[in-house]
């Protein structure tokens, strides 16, 4: 994936190869300028049109009620940054052929060919409405900075409540119901007044709720985390990732929490990749990360937590949300 730059390609990230349970909480650390946003907004369909980017992003989607989670139907949406460009080649093949190669029991579905054909239960093949994962509605993203990501002229009530009538089919009357709920959830005081504020009204943590509040507004599936807490005292912080810990288990979302700091890292994710220069560099169980890794990078990034905050790097939990 590059960038580019007064007329130079700048490569952000090399190859990268990751997967991500559903459900699951997989954090992204690494020094500035390793490539973590650049992978969030690559994922999400944010890059900009300086972006050139090949690669490819398989989604599967959870099994029907029926069909149990023994054999989860899937899609294969490519990474396509609206303004950026796909390398063709990098495009998909067409699905049967990639089924028959490399998922044989999943059911792929291809935003370019706009259509999808898969296995029913029965083993025949049915034709199902083409599924692309849409940031805002599948991908809830939060942004390091709330006061840049809100808009300062529209009561929060109003963001919030304008995602789930957009994404989620609503009344008017309904987003708002559900934008207090929303509030309510986030654990902002008084939700009802809350509504009606604008973003300079409220602290930066009160704003982060409300950036959370409205990310998670659609109901998304993957919610990311760019250095959502980066901009707020330690507290604070910890209060945020406690936040988002609880919506995540109660949502039953899957987490990309992209941090420099892997001691949040560790108190949140389950597993931890560590990048650098736009590589990843390693991946593990957040225990094996923390207490056995394998770089030399990884172990100067621990060293340089423990050298600056003796606070065991697991353990941490307890905080209210
Ligand atoms: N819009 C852009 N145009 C040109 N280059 C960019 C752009 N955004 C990022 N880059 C470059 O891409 C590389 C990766 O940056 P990226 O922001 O993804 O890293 P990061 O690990 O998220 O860093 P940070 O923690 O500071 O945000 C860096 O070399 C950066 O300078």
């Amino acid at each position: 994936m590059t960038y580019r730059r007064d007329g130079n390609e700048v490569a952000a990230l090399k190859t990268i190869n990751l997967d991500i349970g559903a459900g699951e909480r997989l954090a992204i650390i690494g020094e500035s300028g390793s490539g973590k946003s650049t992978l969030a907004l690559a994922i999400a369909g944010l890059l900009p049109a300086s972006s050139r980017i090949e690669g490819r992003l398989d989604w599967f989607l959870p099994s029907s009620p029926s069909s149990g989670a023994k054999a989860p139907p899937s899609v294969l949406p490519d990474i396509s940054p609206p303004r950026g460009e796909i390398t063709p080649s990098f495009r998909l093949s067409p699905i049967t052929e990639i089924a028959s190669k490399e998922l044989p029991s999943k059911l792929p579905i291809s935003p370019l060919a706009g259509e999808m054909s898969g296995r029913t239960e029965g083993g025949g093949t049915d034709r199902q409405p083409k599924f692309v994962p849409l940031g805002g509605r599948d991908i809830g993203f939060v942004f390091q900075d709330p006061s840049a990501s809100l808009d300062p002229v529209m009561a929060v009530g109003k963001q919030i409540a304008e995602v789930a009538y957009t994404h989620l089919g609503l009344t008017w009357p309904q987003a708002y119901a559900k934008a207090k709920s929303l509030l309510e959830r986030v654990r902002l005081p008084d939700p009802d007044s809350a509504l009606r504020a604008f973003p300079h009204q409220l602290s930066g943590g009160q704003k982060q709720r409300v950036a959370i509040a409205a990310a998670i507004a659609a109901g998304p599936k993957l919610l990311i985390a760019d250095e959502a807490t980066s901009a707020l005292d330690t507290i604070v912080q910890a209060e945020i990732v406690a936040l988002i810990r609880r919506l995540v288990a109660e949502d039953g979302m899957t987490l990309l929490f992209i941090s420099h700091d892997i001691a949040l890292a560790a108190e949140l994710a389950e597993r931890i990749a560590v990048f650098r220069h736009g590589e990843l560099l390693e991946l593990g169980p957040t225990a094996q990360i923390v207490d056995a890794p394998t770089q030399a990078y990884t172990r100067t990034l621990l060293d340089a937590h423990i050298g600056l905050d003796a606070t065991p790097l697991l353990n941490r939990a307890g905080l209210n949300a």
